[in-house]
Protein backbone atom coordinates (compact mmCIF):
# COMPACT_ATOMS: atom_id res chain seq x y z
CA UNK A 1 0.00 0.00 0.00
CA UNK A 2 1.23 3.74 -1.00
CA UNK A 3 0.51 6.73 0.66
CA UNK A 4 1.23 9.97 1.20
CA UNK A 5 2.84 12.01 4.14
CA UNK A 6 3.09 15.78 2.84
CA UNK A 7 4.32 15.60 -0.70
CA UNK A 8 6.33 12.54 -0.37
CA UNK A 9 4.99 9.09 -0.70
CA UNK A 10 5.91 6.20 1.60
CA UNK A 11 5.28 2.21 0.52
CA UNK A 12 4.06 -0.07 3.07
CA UNK A 13 4.81 -3.53 3.28
CA UNK A 14 2.96 -5.95 5.54
CA UNK A 15 4.17 -9.26 3.80
CA UNK A 16 6.38 -11.40 6.02
CA UNK A 17 9.00 -12.48 3.39
CA UNK A 18 9.37 -8.69 1.72
CA UNK A 19 10.07 -7.46 5.46
CA UNK A 20 12.45 -10.17 5.73
CA UNK A 21 13.84 -8.40 2.94
CA UNK A 22 13.71 -5.34 3.83
CA UNK A 23 14.80 -5.40 7.51
CA UNK A 24 17.44 -8.04 7.20
CA UNK A 25 18.68 -9.26 4.05
CA UNK A 26 18.73 -6.10 1.83
CA UNK A 27 19.85 -4.27 5.10
CA UNK A 28 22.60 -3.02 4.18
CA UNK A 29 20.35 -0.51 1.45
CA UNK A 30 17.37 0.19 4.44
CA UNK A 31 20.13 1.05 7.18
CA UNK A 32 18.86 4.68 7.14
CA UNK A 33 15.39 5.28 8.97
CA UNK A 34 13.67 8.97 8.88
CA UNK A 35 15.00 10.47 12.48
CA UNK A 36 12.75 9.87 15.39
CA UNK A 37 12.33 13.66 15.49
CA UNK A 38 13.38 16.65 14.04
CA UNK A 39 16.27 18.01 15.86
CA UNK A 40 17.91 20.57 13.20
CA UNK A 41 21.16 20.63 14.16
CA UNK A 42 21.92 20.47 17.60
CA UNK A 43 25.45 18.58 18.11
CA UNK A 44 24.43 16.24 20.56
CA UNK A 45 20.90 14.95 19.64
CA UNK A 46 21.66 14.78 15.92
CA UNK A 47 24.10 11.80 16.94
CA UNK A 48 21.61 9.39 18.81
CA UNK A 49 21.42 6.33 17.55
CA UNK A 50 18.08 5.94 16.05
CA UNK A 51 18.80 9.02 13.75
CA UNK A 52 22.44 8.24 13.00
CA UNK A 53 23.38 7.57 9.43
CA UNK A 54 25.14 5.06 6.87
CA UNK A 55 28.97 4.18 8.88
CA UNK A 56 28.65 6.36 11.41
CA UNK A 57 25.44 4.41 12.49
CA UNK A 58 27.56 1.39 11.69
CA UNK A 59 30.35 2.36 14.41
CA UNK A 60 28.02 3.50 17.09
CA UNK A 61 25.86 0.59 16.77
CA UNK A 62 28.78 -2.09 16.98
CA UNK A 63 30.52 0.39 19.92
CA UNK A 64 26.92 0.06 22.10
CA UNK A 65 25.53 -3.21 20.99
CA UNK A 66 27.82 -5.09 23.35
CA UNK A 67 26.45 -2.85 26.43
CA UNK A 68 23.37 -4.51 25.99
CA UNK A 69 24.49 -8.38 26.25
CA UNK A 70 23.14 -10.98 28.81
CA UNK A 71 26.53 -10.77 30.28
CA UNK A 72 26.21 -7.30 31.11
CA UNK A 73 22.56 -7.49 32.04
CA UNK A 74 23.18 -10.04 34.53
CA UNK A 75 25.64 -7.27 36.16
CA UNK A 76 22.88 -4.89 35.93
CA UNK A 77 20.30 -6.95 37.25
CA UNK A 78 21.27 -6.45 40.92
CA UNK A 79 20.79 -2.69 40.49
CA UNK A 80 17.27 -2.87 38.51
CA UNK A 81 16.01 -5.05 41.29
CA UNK A 82 17.28 -2.46 44.07
CA UNK A 83 14.56 0.14 42.44
CA UNK A 84 11.78 -2.41 41.65
CA UNK A 85 12.39 -2.78 45.27
CA UNK A 86 11.75 0.74 46.29
CA UNK A 87 8.95 1.03 44.38
CA UNK A 88 7.20 -2.71 45.69
CA UNK A 89 7.83 -0.52 49.47
CA UNK A 90 6.28 2.92 48.02
CA UNK A 91 3.18 1.02 46.08
CA UNK A 92 2.78 -1.07 49.76
CA UNK A 93 2.36 2.11 51.19
CA UNK A 94 -0.50 2.98 49.03
CA UNK A 95 -2.00 -0.38 49.60
CA UNK A 96 -2.02 -0.05 53.46
CA UNK A 97 -3.41 3.46 53.20
CA UNK A 98 -5.76 2.34 50.97
CA UNK A 99 -5.26 5.30 48.46
CA UNK A 100 -5.84 4.76 45.03
CA UNK A 101 -2.80 4.76 43.19
CA UNK A 102 -1.94 5.78 39.19
CA UNK A 103 -0.11 3.05 38.17
CA UNK A 104 1.30 5.07 34.39
CA UNK A 105 2.35 7.59 36.47
CA UNK A 106 3.74 4.71 39.16
CA UNK A 107 5.55 2.81 36.45
CA UNK A 108 6.76 6.23 35.36
CA UNK A 109 8.48 6.68 37.80
CA UNK A 110 9.92 3.39 38.41
CA UNK A 111 11.67 3.19 34.90
CA UNK A 112 13.23 6.51 35.32
CA UNK A 113 14.83 5.57 38.43
CA UNK A 114 16.03 2.07 36.79
CA UNK A 115 16.96 4.80 34.12
CA UNK A 116 18.96 7.42 36.28
CA UNK A 117 20.54 4.62 38.68
CA UNK A 118 21.74 2.29 35.47
CA UNK A 119 22.90 5.03 33.29
CA UNK A 120 23.74 7.75 35.27
CA UNK A 121 24.67 6.30 38.56
CA UNK A 122 21.64 8.36 40.19
CA UNK A 123 19.29 7.86 43.21
CA UNK A 124 16.10 9.66 41.73
CA UNK A 125 13.42 7.87 44.60
CA UNK A 126 10.76 9.66 42.29
CA UNK A 127 8.24 7.40 43.52
CA UNK A 128 8.24 9.58 46.92
CA UNK A 129 9.64 12.79 45.00
CA UNK A 130 8.13 13.47 42.00
CA UNK A 131 9.64 17.19 42.03
CA UNK A 132 13.29 15.21 41.76
CA UNK A 133 15.63 17.32 39.49
CA UNK A 134 16.27 14.11 37.43
CA UNK A 135 12.50 13.18 37.04
CA UNK A 136 11.48 17.10 36.53
CA UNK A 137 13.90 17.31 33.72
CA UNK A 138 13.82 14.13 32.11
CA UNK A 139 10.23 14.55 31.62
CA UNK A 140 10.73 17.44 30.15
CA UNK A 141 13.42 15.95 27.54
CA UNK A 142 10.02 14.10 26.58
CA UNK A 143 8.48 17.12 25.52
CA UNK A 144 11.43 17.52 23.72
CA UNK A 145 13.28 20.47 25.99
CA UNK A 146 16.76 18.91 25.04
CA UNK A 147 18.54 22.04 26.30
CA UNK A 148 16.82 21.57 29.73
CA UNK A 149 18.17 17.66 30.00
CA UNK A 150 21.62 18.62 29.20
CA UNK A 151 22.04 21.32 31.91
CA UNK A 152 20.50 18.69 33.95
CA UNK A 153 23.31 16.37 33.27
CA UNK A 154 25.55 19.07 35.03
CA UNK A 155 23.74 19.47 37.88
CA UNK A 156 25.39 17.53 40.90
CA UNK A 157 22.75 14.26 41.65
CA UNK A 158 22.87 12.32 45.08
CA UNK A 159 25.59 9.25 43.74
CA UNK A 160 24.49 5.47 44.21
CA UNK A 161 26.54 3.10 45.21
CA UNK A 162 26.93 1.33 42.34
CA UNK A 163 28.56 3.43 40.04
CA UNK A 164 30.95 0.67 38.45
CA UNK A 165 28.07 -0.92 36.81
CA UNK A 166 26.49 2.15 34.96
CA UNK A 167 25.93 2.22 30.82
CA UNK A 168 28.62 4.91 30.51
CA UNK A 169 31.05 2.34 32.42
CA UNK A 170 30.37 -0.32 30.04
CA UNK A 171 30.42 1.91 27.27
CA UNK A 172 33.74 3.45 27.83
CA UNK A 173 35.03 -0.83 28.47
CA UNK A 174 33.41 -1.63 24.70
CA UNK A 175 35.41 1.65 22.93
CA UNK A 176 38.68 -0.05 24.67
CA UNK A 177 37.62 -3.11 22.85
CA UNK A 178 37.22 -5.22 25.69
CA UNK A 179 33.90 -6.72 25.16
CA UNK A 180 32.83 -8.50 21.33
CA UNK A 181 29.45 -8.55 19.99
CA UNK A 182 29.28 -12.12 19.81
CA UNK A 183 26.29 -13.25 22.66
CA UNK A 184 24.13 -16.16 23.39
CA UNK A 185 20.61 -15.54 21.97
CA UNK A 186 18.04 -16.95 24.24
CA UNK A 187 15.98 -19.41 22.89
CA UNK A 188 13.39 -19.46 25.70
CA UNK A 189 12.16 -15.59 24.92
CA UNK A 190 9.65 -15.05 22.38
CA UNK A 191 11.26 -11.91 21.48
CA UNK A 192 13.54 -13.82 19.22
CA UNK A 193 11.33 -15.72 16.59
CA UNK A 194 12.34 -14.33 13.54
CA UNK A 195 16.11 -14.85 14.55
CA UNK A 196 17.61 -17.49 12.59
CA UNK A 197 21.39 -18.38 11.55
CA UNK A 198 21.10 -16.52 8.25
CA UNK A 199 19.92 -13.28 10.26
CA UNK A 200 22.69 -13.41 12.98
CA UNK A 201 25.47 -14.24 10.34
CA UNK A 202 24.23 -11.21 8.82
CA UNK A 203 24.08 -8.75 12.08
CA UNK A 204 27.53 -10.03 12.74
CA UNK A 205 28.73 -9.32 8.96
CA UNK A 206 27.28 -5.59 9.44
CA UNK A 207 28.13 -4.83 12.67
CA UNK A 208 31.92 -5.95 12.36
CA UNK A 209 33.93 -2.83 11.74
CA UNK A 210 37.83 -2.68 11.26
CA UNK A 211 39.39 -1.54 14.28
CA UNK A 212 40.67 1.53 13.29
CA UNK A 213 37.13 2.67 12.94
CA UNK A 214 36.06 1.52 16.74
CA UNK A 215 36.23 5.15 18.10
CA UNK A 216 33.49 7.14 19.57
CA UNK A 217 33.45 10.80 20.38
CA UNK A 218 32.62 12.18 23.57
CA UNK A 219 29.13 13.84 21.99
CA UNK A 220 28.51 10.81 20.45
CA UNK A 221 28.79 8.99 24.20
CA UNK A 222 26.46 12.11 25.77
CA UNK A 223 23.96 11.12 23.07
CA UNK A 224 23.16 7.55 23.48
CA UNK A 225 23.09 8.36 27.08
CA UNK A 226 20.50 11.29 25.92
CA UNK A 227 18.49 8.81 24.07
CA UNK A 228 18.66 6.02 26.68
CA UNK A 229 16.42 8.19 28.56
CA UNK A 230 13.88 9.07 25.69
CA UNK A 231 14.11 5.55 24.03
CA UNK A 232 13.72 3.50 27.86
CA UNK A 233 11.47 5.48 29.67
CA UNK A 234 8.13 5.90 27.98
CA UNK A 235 8.23 2.63 25.98
CA UNK A 236 9.14 0.15 29.08
CA UNK A 237 6.69 2.36 31.40
CA UNK A 238 3.73 1.75 28.71
CA UNK A 239 4.37 -1.84 28.37
CA UNK A 240 4.15 -2.54 32.20
CA UNK A 241 0.57 -0.15 32.51
CA UNK A 242 -0.96 -2.58 29.46
CA UNK A 243 0.70 -5.77 31.05
CA UNK A 244 -0.89 -5.00 34.21
CA UNK A 245 -4.44 -3.79 32.67
CA UNK A 246 -4.36 -6.91 31.08
CA UNK A 247 -3.93 -9.15 33.23
CA UNK A 248 -6.73 -6.85 35.42
CA UNK A 249 -8.90 -7.78 32.85
CA UNK A 250 -7.67 -11.94 32.79
CA UNK A 251 -7.50 -13.00 36.68
CA UNK A 252 -7.05 -16.47 35.15
CA UNK A 253 -3.80 -15.84 33.52
CA UNK A 254 -2.83 -13.71 36.63
CA UNK A 255 -3.49 -16.60 38.77
CA UNK A 256 -1.09 -18.78 36.49
CA UNK A 257 1.10 -16.45 36.46
CA UNK A 258 1.70 -16.03 40.08
CA UNK A 259 1.74 -19.72 40.84
CA UNK A 260 4.39 -19.81 38.09
CA UNK A 261 6.37 -16.88 39.35
CA UNK A 262 5.75 -18.60 43.43
CA UNK A 263 6.74 -21.75 42.43
CA UNK A 264 10.45 -20.26 40.78
CA UNK A 265 11.42 -18.12 43.75
CA UNK A 266 14.66 -19.22 46.13
CA UNK A 267 14.12 -19.82 49.63
CA UNK A 268 14.58 -15.63 50.11
CA UNK A 269 11.75 -15.11 48.02
CA UNK A 270 14.29 -13.62 45.40
CA UNK A 271 14.36 -15.02 41.65
CA UNK A 272 17.73 -15.38 39.65
CA UNK A 273 18.25 -13.61 36.26
CA UNK A 274 18.76 -17.07 34.95
CA UNK A 275 15.62 -18.46 36.09
CA UNK A 276 13.77 -14.94 35.52
CA UNK A 277 14.27 -14.52 31.65
CA UNK A 278 13.63 -18.32 31.53
CA UNK A 279 10.03 -18.54 32.83
CA UNK A 280 7.43 -19.61 29.66
CA UNK A 281 4.53 -18.15 30.95
CA UNK A 282 5.83 -15.03 31.99
CA UNK A 283 7.53 -14.69 28.41
CA UNK A 284 4.34 -15.58 26.77
CA UNK A 285 2.05 -12.81 28.62
CA UNK A 286 4.86 -9.65 27.63
CA UNK A 287 4.74 -10.88 24.68
CA UNK A 288 1.28 -10.91 24.31
CA UNK A 289 1.24 -7.88 25.70
CA UNK A 290 3.87 -6.07 23.10
CA UNK A 291 1.71 -7.92 20.70
CA UNK A 292 -1.69 -6.17 21.73
CA UNK A 293 -0.05 -2.55 22.50
CA UNK A 294 2.98 -2.53 20.89
CA UNK A 295 4.55 1.32 21.79
CA UNK A 296 6.08 1.68 18.26
CA UNK A 297 3.32 1.38 15.49
CA UNK A 298 5.53 1.82 13.19
CA UNK A 299 8.89 0.65 11.83
CA UNK A 300 10.54 2.73 8.75
CA UNK A 301 13.54 2.66 6.39
CA UNK A 302 14.78 4.71 3.38
CA UNK A 303 16.29 3.36 0.09
CA UNK A 304 19.96 3.81 -0.24
CA UNK A 305 19.17 3.04 -3.84
CA UNK A 306 16.64 1.96 -6.40
CA UNK A 307 15.49 -1.21 -5.50
CA UNK A 308 13.39 -3.90 -7.12
CA UNK A 309 10.87 -4.69 -4.33
CA UNK A 310 10.77 -9.07 -5.13
CA UNK A 311 8.94 -9.91 -7.90
CA UNK A 312 5.87 -7.31 -7.14
CA UNK A 313 7.10 -5.00 -10.26
CA UNK A 314 7.69 -2.12 -7.72
CA UNK A 315 10.64 -0.12 -7.49
CA UNK A 316 11.12 1.51 -4.31
CA UNK A 317 13.25 4.90 -5.77
CA UNK A 318 16.69 6.09 -3.94
CA UNK A 319 15.52 8.19 -0.94
CA UNK A 320 11.99 6.80 -0.69
CA UNK A 321 11.00 5.52 2.91
CA UNK A 322 9.80 2.34 3.12
CA UNK A 323 7.23 1.35 6.13
CA UNK A 324 6.28 -2.00 7.94
CA UNK A 325 2.74 -1.29 9.74
CA UNK A 326 3.80 -3.26 12.84
CA UNK A 327 0.21 -2.21 14.76
CA UNK A 328 -1.76 -3.61 12.02
CA UNK A 329 0.43 -6.84 11.56
CA UNK A 330 -0.27 -7.64 15.08
CA UNK A 331 -3.77 -7.33 14.78
CA UNK A 332 -4.22 -8.84 11.94
CA UNK A 333 -7.24 -12.16 11.93
CA UNK A 334 -4.57 -13.51 9.72
CA UNK A 335 -1.65 -14.22 11.53
CA UNK A 336 -2.95 -13.75 15.11
CA UNK A 337 -6.77 -15.76 15.10
CA UNK A 338 -8.71 -13.88 17.73
CA UNK A 339 -6.43 -10.79 17.38
CA UNK A 340 -8.35 -8.57 19.88
CA UNK A 341 -7.98 -11.04 22.16
CA UNK A 342 -5.53 -11.49 25.13
CA UNK A 343 -3.92 -15.23 24.77
CA UNK A 344 -0.70 -15.58 26.12
CA UNK A 345 -0.86 -18.95 25.40
CA UNK A 346 0.32 -18.28 21.72
CA UNK A 347 3.95 -17.05 22.88
CA UNK A 348 4.36 -20.63 25.04
CA UNK A 349 6.93 -22.72 23.31
CA UNK A 350 4.63 -25.38 22.28
CA UNK A 351 2.52 -23.11 20.52
CA UNK A 352 5.19 -20.64 19.05
CA UNK A 353 5.86 -22.59 15.92
CA UNK A 354 2.74 -21.56 14.34
CA UNK A 355 3.89 -17.53 14.64
CA UNK A 356 5.01 -16.43 11.39
CA UNK A 357 8.53 -14.92 11.49
CA UNK A 358 8.11 -11.40 10.76
CA UNK A 359 4.61 -11.22 12.00
CA UNK A 360 5.92 -10.44 15.60
CA UNK A 361 8.26 -7.29 15.79
CA UNK A 362 7.91 -4.78 18.91
CA UNK A 363 11.09 -4.32 18.85
CA UNK A 364 11.91 -4.68 15.25
CA UNK A 365 14.32 -6.57 13.09
CA UNK A 366 17.51 -7.25 11.49
CA UNK A 367 20.76 -5.36 12.75
CA UNK A 368 18.97 -2.19 13.34
CA UNK A 369 16.28 -3.49 15.59
CA UNK A 370 15.85 -2.19 19.40
CA UNK A 371 19.09 -2.10 20.80
CA UNK A 372 18.11 -2.14 24.23
CA UNK A 373 15.45 -5.37 23.80
CA UNK A 374 17.12 -7.29 26.93
CA UNK A 375 17.46 -4.44 29.09
CA UNK A 376 13.84 -3.48 28.76
CA UNK A 377 12.97 -7.42 28.70
CA UNK A 378 14.79 -7.74 31.91
CA UNK A 379 12.99 -5.07 33.34
CA UNK A 380 9.22 -5.41 32.73
CA UNK A 381 9.62 -9.12 33.90
CA UNK A 382 10.94 -8.48 37.02
CA UNK A 383 8.19 -5.56 37.80
CA UNK A 384 5.58 -8.16 36.80
CA UNK A 385 6.94 -11.40 38.79
C1 LIG B 1 9.26 -2.21 25.83
C2 LIG B 1 10.25 -1.38 25.57
C3 LIG B 1 10.76 -1.02 24.18
C4 LIG B 1 10.20 -1.21 22.95
C5 LIG B 1 8.85 -1.84 22.61
C6 LIG B 1 11.14 -0.69 21.96
C7 LIG B 1 10.93 -0.71 20.59
C8 LIG B 1 11.85 -0.26 19.65
C9 LIG B 1 11.65 -0.31 18.21
C10 LIG B 1 10.42 -0.87 17.50
C11 LIG B 1 12.75 0.22 17.63
C12 LIG B 1 12.99 0.38 16.11
C13 LIG B 1 13.54 -0.95 15.58
C14 LIG B 1 13.67 -1.01 14.07
O1 LIG B 1 13.65 0.03 13.41
O2 LIG B 1 13.79 -2.16 13.54
C15 LIG B 1 13.66 0.62 18.68
C16 LIG B 1 14.89 1.19 18.47
C17 LIG B 1 15.73 1.58 19.50
N1 LIG B 1 15.53 1.39 20.85
FE1 LIG B 1 13.94 0.49 21.72
N2 LIG B 1 12.23 -0.22 22.62
C18 LIG B 1 12.06 -0.41 23.97
C19 LIG B 1 12.95 -0.12 24.99
C20 LIG B 1 14.21 0.42 24.80
C21 LIG B 1 15.17 0.66 25.84
C22 LIG B 1 14.98 0.30 27.33
C23 LIG B 1 16.26 1.24 25.25
C24 LIG B 1 17.58 1.66 25.86
C25 LIG B 1 18.04 1.24 27.00
C26 LIG B 1 15.98 1.36 23.83
C27 LIG B 1 16.83 1.91 22.89
C28 LIG B 1 16.61 1.92 21.52
C29 LIG B 1 17.54 2.50 20.56
C30 LIG B 1 18.85 3.20 20.89
C31 LIG B 1 17.00 2.26 19.29
C32 LIG B 1 17.63 2.64 17.94
C33 LIG B 1 18.52 1.49 17.46
C34 LIG B 1 19.29 1.80 16.17
O3 LIG B 1 18.88 2.67 15.41
O4 LIG B 1 20.33 1.14 15.94
N3 LIG B 1 14.73 0.84 23.60
N4 LIG B 1 13.08 0.31 19.90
Amino acid sequence: MAKFMGNNPILQVADPELIKQVLVKDCHIFTDRKSFFECGNHPIVEKVLPGLQGDDWKRVRSITTPVFTSGKMRKMYPIVRESVKGFMNTLSEYVNDKQEVNVTDMYGCLTMDVIANCAFATKTNAFKDPNNAFVVNGRNVLKLSVLKFISMLLLPQEKSETKSNDLIDLMMRAKEGKDNINDERNKYESHHINEGEEELEITNNILNIKPSNIFITEDEMIAQMFIVLLAGYETTASTLSFCSYELALNPDVQQKLYEEVMSSMDTNGEIDYEVLIKLPFLDAVIAETLRLHTPLVIIGRIAAQDYRLGNTGITVYKGRVVEIPVYAIHHSEEYYPNAEMFIPDRFLPENRHQIIPYTYLPFGSGPRNCIGMRFALMEVKLVIC
